[in-house]
């Protein structure tokens, strides 16, 4: 008989993009966001991991040398250099085909990471958190995500935690 509580594709996928944001070094909101192929992908299986990506400074921006405040003058603060999680995801695929692909993603896309998203030919955005949604930012990005035809599915789910043990035996 086939083990009963396994994980479904959406806690699998969202469990990714939860673990792509134990990377990230923002002390206030660390965030992943996790590709994946859907079932109209050409050249793809359905269901494969196409990229990965969480919120932090581009290459070569040392987190030294680079603020992770959020309050304070805008060039001392983290967000005019922080690369969001979603545009990680899309920029580390490299160039593989995103059209039809569905996008996870801890919390949802602000408005640049939206014309990303919707230029990249992601279809879907399945998103766990919408904190942000009385901004203007999310605003930009509802707009454009319908207009543009982009599924958007709040992940609801009965998983709470997914323990993760290092600590397993060899055999
Ligand atoms: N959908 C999102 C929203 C935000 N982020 C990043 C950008 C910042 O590093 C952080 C938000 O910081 P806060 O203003 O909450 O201190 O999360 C992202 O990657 N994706
Ligand atoms: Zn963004």
């Amino acid at each position: 008989m086939k083990r009963p509580d396994y994980i479904s594709w959406d806690d699998y996928f969202m469990g990714m993009a939860l673990l792509a944001a134990k990377r990230s070094k923002d002390p206030s909101t660390q965030v992943g966001a996790c590709i994946v192929s859907g079932e109209e992908c050409v050249g793809q299986r359905p269901n494969t991991i196409l990229s990965l990506g969480y919120n932090g400074f581009p290459i070569g921006c040392k987190d030294d040398h680079f603020p992770w405040d959020r309050e304070g003058n805008f060039l001392d603060t983290k967000y005019p250099f922080v690369v969001h999680a979603e545009l990680n995801a899309i920029l580390n695929a490299q160039g593989k085909s995103l059209v039809g692909a569905k996008l996870y993603v801890a919390l949802f896309p602000c408005n640049e990471c939206c014309k990303a998203i919707i230029q990249s030919g992601i279809n879907e955005v399945i998103y766990l958190s919408d904190k942000y949604a009385q901004t203007d930012v999310v605003k930009a990005s509802k707009k454009m995500f319908e207009a543009a035809g982009v599924k958007l599915t709040r992940l609801e789910t009965q998983t709470s935690k997914i323990v993760l043990d290092f600590n397993v035996e060899m055999i």
